[in-house]
Order: C-alpha cells, then sequence, then structure tokens
C-alpha cells in the first residue's frame, strides 16, 4: 500500500499514582502516536520511548524528530510499501527502534484492517485470551507496598513483578513472601541498577524462589550477567540488553539469561518482536511479554503478541486501570487474571475520538 500521508500526535496521559523505578519515577506518559493514512484505510502506531532517555537512549522528542525529519520522509518516498518492508527500508537509518516499530505498527495495522486480519491471527495466535501479570513500582514503605500488592492480587493478577533498587530488593520480597505465601508467582524488575560486585545482596533472594531477576546488570554487560547467572540460583531475565533476535541469540548462547522479556518497541517492531519470540523457541528459552505502559493501541498489540506459544510467563499486559483512569480506547478489563485477545481486524481497537482529543497536545501532518 502506498502511504498518502502520516500524522504524528504528542498525547500526555497522567497516571493514577507515581510508577517508581530504580531509574525513576513517572507521573505522567509521555506518548507519540502515529497515524498512518492510506488510500484502503489508515492505522495506528504507539512509539513506546519515555519522556527522557532514562530506561534508554531513545526518548519522546527524539522519537518525534528522527520520525519527521528521516523515517517518515523514507516511508513516502519508497511509495508502494508492505508493512514487512517498512523496517527494511529504514535500515540506513542506525538505532531508533522504538521510532521505527511505531511506524511499522500504524503500517502493520492498516494493512492487516484492509485485509481484515487481527494482528493476533497474522502474528501466530494459539490462545484467546492471556493470563496477565502486574509490575508494582518502589514505594515509600514495606506497609504501602504491601497494600498494593494486596490490591491487585484481590484484583486477580497471577504474578506480582516487585521494581527493585539497592536498598529496597530483600527486604519488600521477603515481606511479600511472609504476607501473601510461596504460592505466588513472584519476580523483581532491577532496571540495570547493580553491578557484579552486588552479586552476594543478589544471591540473598535466592531463598525466595523468584520465577526470575530480571535486567540486574547494565544492558550491555552480557559477560557480566552471564556471571552472575553462574552465581545466583534466581533465574536471570533480559530486558533492556534484547534489542533484536540477534542480540537475543547472543545472550542466550553466551549463557547470560534464561528468559527473555520482548517488548516490540525495544526490539524495532512486531515482526522482530515475533522473530526473537522464534529465536528463543529454537533454544527452549521461555518469553513473557513485557510493558511500556501503553495505551490501548499498544496494550491490544502486546496481548495478540503475548498469545504466541512460547510466552509461557505472564506477561506485564496489565489491564488499562492498572496505569489509567481513562484510556484512549475501550478499556481493557481484567477477567479471572486474563485480558481476552483482540479478534477484530488490525489491532482489533482504534481511538476514541473525544478522549484521544482530550490528552492530544500536539499533532502534525506529515504528507500529501
Ligand atoms: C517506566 S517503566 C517501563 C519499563 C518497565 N516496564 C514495566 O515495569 C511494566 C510497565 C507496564 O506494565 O506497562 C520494565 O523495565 O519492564
Ligand atoms: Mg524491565
Amino acid at each position: 500500500m502506498k502511504p498518502s500521508g502520516v500524522e504524528l500526535l504528542r498525547v500526555r496521559m497522567p497516571l493514577v499514582a507515581p510508577f517508581r523505578t530504580s531509574f525513576g519515577t513517572q507521573n505522567v506518559r509521555e506518548l507519540l502516536l502515529v497515524r498512518v493514512v492510506t488510500p484502503n484505510g489508515e492505522g495506528w502506531g504507539e512509539c513506546v520511548t519515555m519522556g527522557g532517555p532514562l530506561y534508554s537512549s531513545e526518548y519522546v522528542d527524539g522519537a518525534e524528530h528522527v520520525l519527521r525529519n528521516f523515517l517518515v520522509p523514507a516511508l513516502m518516498e519508497a511509495g508502494e510499501v508492505t508493512a514487512s518492508q517498512v523496517v527494511p527500508r529504514l535500515a540506513r537509518f542506525k538505532g531508533h527502534r522504538m521510532a521505527k516499530a511505531a511506524l511499522e505498527m500504524a503500517v502493520l495495522d492498516a494493512e492487516l484492517r484492509a485485509h481484515d486480519l487481527s494482528f493476533a491471527a497474522a502474528l501466530g495466535s494459539t490462545r484467546d485470551s492471556v493470563p496477565c501479570g502486574v509490575s508494582v513500582g518502589i514505594m515509600d514503605s514495606v506497609p504501602q507496598l504491601l497494600d498494593v500488592v494486596g490490591g491487585y492480587l484481590d484484583a486477580g493478577y497471577v504474578r506480582i513483578k516487585l521494581k527493585i533498587e539497592p536498598g529496597w530488593d530483600v527486604e519488600p520480597v521477603r515481606a511479600v513472601r511472609e504476607r501473601f505465601g510461596d504460592d505466588v508467582l513472584l519476580q523483581v524488575d532491577a532496571n540495570t541498577a547493580y553491578t557484579l560486585s552486588d552479586v552476594s545482596q543478589l544471591a540473598r533472594l535466592d531463598p525466595f524462589e523468584l520465577l526470575l531477576i530480571e535486567q540486574p546488570l547494565d544492558e550491555e554487560d552480557l559477560l557480566g550477567h552471564a556471571e552472575l547467572a553462574r552465581r545466583i540460583r534466581t533465574p536471570v531475565c533480559l530486558d533492556e540488553s534484547i534489542v533484536s533476535a540477534r542480540s537475543a541469540a547472543d545472550a542466550i548462547t553466551l549463557g547470560a539469561c534464561r528468559i527473555v522479556n520482548i517488548k516490540p518497541g525495544r526490539v524495532g517492531g512486531y515482526l522482530e518482536a515475533r522473530r526473537v519470540h522464534d529465536v528463543c523457541a529454537a533454544h527452549g528459552i521461555p518469553v513473557w511479554c513485557g510493558g511500556m505502559i501503553e495505551t490501548g493501541l499498544g496494550r491490544a498489540a502486546n496481548v495478540a503478541l503475548a498469545s504466541l506459544p512460547g510466552f509461557t510467563l505472564p506477561g506485564d499486559t496489565s489491564a488499562s486501570d492498572r496505569f489509567y483512569r481513562t484510556d484512549i480506547t475501550e478499556p481493557f478489563v481484567l477477567k479471572d487474571g486474563h485480558l481476552p485477545v483482540p479478534q477484530g481486524p488490525g489491532l482489533g481497537v482504534t481511538p476514541i475520538p473525544d478522549l484521544l482529543a482530550e490528552v492530544t497536545t500536539s499533532t502534525v501532518w506529515l504528507g500529501s
């Protein structure tokens, strides 16, 4: 299909509560949405960059700049293009995987809607609902943490993920185990906050039978993760380190991880995310779908991805109300700890115009 134009929308959505990780606290989600218009209809993409380059080197102003000045013009010059040709056509531009992923997602959505195919069907879904985990931020106190965790368990979440950092690790994990028992599926995410010199502290998590410890070390330290994995019992899972199917194969071969968190934006798109899934499956490595506090657009695509066979661990595919009082799409509502996989054409959801307008701070039209 030949896009006739692309709209970039800057969106600001307040979070229901501050979300604190080892790299900072978020109260508002600054987002960039991409709307691709083609003769056969339109498609939506969501760029998962954070407001600043804190989770990774990408950030929302940079993504908007690279889309406006390089990626969208290149797409428009390409003429007829299928979704699977988008990323290869942009390969000459280095990096900016989240920006490229958003553009591919929008073209893929338009293409699938035109062919009356869902993301789930196109990606190889084998389930009609997915079990949902939830990510819990660093809190001001252990009692506050226990209240929040109790609320999510009451809501039906099947897995709890605790953000950790030096000074907030063993004590909160021990408290959750003591309060809620050994049967709760429990894991932790450090967002690169530790170094190999912290190995003895991280080994103190072993007695709590965690599902995994996510990205304890720097995203470029694969050998450090391999050494850590030899010295602790908790399985190491990588997030920030895995930026493509190739890097997943490298990390697995080096023994740097036994589990992979797949985030389509981080790896450069949903099509690459499926390749990461396939590489991990070939190595017997379980995967789960990570989250970047997406709106219902990205959430719809993530739930579809999470329904592929290799996604054997609950993901951070929580309900819309985990982060937002009002989503820009029909909300995703948890039912018996699961979310339904959208079956409609493309994403299966579209923004609700009034709700989108309320949170849109600027738009730019690029095209004829
Ligand atoms: C601002 S935190 C974004 C990255 C973080 N994501 C989550 O913790 C899950 C967020 C979500 O449920 O969308 C991660 O490193 O896994
Ligand atoms: Mg993570």
